[in-house]
């Protein structure tokens, strides 16, 4: 198995080369040359594995042989063993055909940590192997940031600095990115938005010189690594409610498109998905884009779910180079299109491709609240502002006899003030994060100048040459 670059410029390289790349050094993000492909025998006989073995089915195809499948094994035991939930992602009935995918019970409370327990452990691996160490930069609206500090704080091979927008992310994302005491972790708070953030990384990996002296890696859903690990609890959900002789819809709460971009990637491996529905909030550049055919920033909202503020929705670019049929050419126009003037159209056939796999809505700030509040008093089930924004949008959708499964991407304590104001409840966090808001902070505020990150980071570098 090697992984081509969206943008054609930058040489295929092997999954743990990838792995280590983050983004391509064409700019691009690296997807598989092929897609593994699963019969619906194959998937049958899934049927009642652990996530663990599930994962380590599923995710095999993705090596190429790179890493031996007993080392795989351990790794993926490893990162599982640190969720607080027996089934890893439970599947839960919230009506007569809708359920919640809960994703958040691992270490930081979201979705995030089901990939990032398992890259932390990959890196390592490869690290170790190769004798090498990496600095590690990440750029986050929230949840990434946090998941990633957990994931690789005290590793011996590896800094991590995470870029946040300040005074954008709620208090407890905030401290779980500013609290750690380990040495090799850096919390950057950068005066701008998610937006700028994640294009102050870009940069960084784009500035090859900086690139190459600190040997940057990145943690953000544009590791192929990251969307692999997620591909799985696509497989385990619809395999609990009868794939592969029944399909399933999936509604997921979207910003950076990594998530969903993962359905897709199940679809592809032959998992039975009807539709894959996007669901936006106020920053409803994927919903606009779906209903006009033009991708048009036009500036970002601070909401109540804050993860989903974004509006350069990177894997899209993964979205696009699939339906265009791989054309590289196509995809590097659409990108230069949005660098220079914020928009790009997408052509006749690449859009009717992405309609028929996808639909999307919106949940506005008020539909979240109302949707917060009706679950509970329906169902009895407290949901956090970025799943009830999947759940709203799902209730949008044409209620046929497929059943819908909406991502639950975090724990409702994790945004205690929207939830708590919606609902009436105020969600406490479980024990083991109980200091977490005594906990002194620890961070660094700068503008959003890639010189002066740049510095910053190299600084804090082990890797630095
Ligand atoms: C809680 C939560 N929901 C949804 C999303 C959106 O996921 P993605 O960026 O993969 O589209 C994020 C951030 O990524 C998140 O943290
Ligand atoms: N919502 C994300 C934004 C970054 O997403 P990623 O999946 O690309 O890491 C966050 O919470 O940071």
């Amino acid at each position: 198995m090697r992984y081509v670059s969206t943008r054609g410029e930058a040489p295929a390289l092997g999954f743990s080369d990838a792995v280590l790349a983050g983004l391509a050094r064409d700019g691009g993000l690296y997807v598989p040359e092929a897609w593994p492909h699963f019969s619906p025998a194959e998937i049958k006989a899934m049927r009642g594995l652990s996530y663990a073995d599930l994962a380590i089915r599923v995710l095999t195809p993705f090596l190429g042989g790179e890493i031996a499948p007993a080392v795989f094994e351990r790794l993926v035991r490893e990162a599982y063993a640190a969720f607080r939930h027996d089934a890893v992602c439970p599947l839960i009935q919230t009506g007569p055909n809708t359920f919640v995918l809960e994703l958040f019970h691992g270490p930081t409370l979201a979705f995030k940590d089901v990939a990032m327990q398992l890259l932390a452990r990959l890196m390592d691996h490869v690290l170790a192997e190769r004798g090498e160490r990496a600095t590690i930069v990440g750029a986050t609206s929230g949840d990434t940031g946090g998941a990633a500090i957990e994931a690789f704080a005290g590793r011996e091979r590896t800094d991590i600095v995470i870029l946040f927008p300040n005074g954008r992310v709620s208090p407890v994302q905030q401290r779980q990115m500013t609290t750690s005491t380990a040495a090799n972790v850096h919390a950057l708070a950068i005066e701008g938005n998610f937006d700028d953030c994640q294009g102050l990384l870009k940069d960084m990996f784009n500035d090859h010189g900086f690139r190459d002296a600190v040997s940057l890696s990145g943690v953000n859903s544009i590791n192929w690594a990251r969307i692999m690990a997620q591909i799985v609890y696509y497989f385990s959900s619809a395999l609990s409610l009868g794939a592969p002789d029944r399909p399933v819809s999936f509604t997921v709460p979207t910003g950076n498109f990594g998530d969903i971009f993962a359905g897709y990637a199940a679809k592809r491996m032959g998992l039975p998905i009807e539709r894959l529905v996007i669901a936006t909030n106020d920053n409803d550049i994927l919903a606009r884009t779906l209903s006009s055919g033009e991708y048009r920033m036009k500036g970002v909202v601070a909401t109540t779910s804050p993860s989903m503020d974004i509006q350069v929705s990177s894997n899209f670019e993964r979205l696009l180079f699939e339906v265009s049929e791989r054309n590289t050419e196509t995809v590097r126009r659409y990108m230069n299109s949005l660098k220079q003037s914020g928009a790009f159209t997408i052509e006749a056939n690449g859009l009717a491709r992405i309609r028929a796999e996808f639909d999307a809505g919106r949940a506005t700030q008020a539909d979240v609240a109302e949707t917060i509040r009706a679950t509970l008093a329906r169902s009895n089930y407290l949901l956090d502002p970025h799943t009830a924004s999947g759940v709203h949008v799902a209730g949008l959708q044409s209620a046929g006899n497929t059943p819908m499964i909406v991502l639950g991407t975090a724990h409702p304590a994790k945004f205690p003030a929207a939830v708590e104001e919606a609902s009436g409840i105020h969600p406490a966090l479980p024990s083991w994060l109980a200091d977490l808001m005594n906990s002194e902070e620890k961070y660094a505020v700068l503008p959003s100048d890639l010189k002066m990150v740049e510095d910053y980071v190299r600084r804090r570098s082990r890797a630095a040459r």
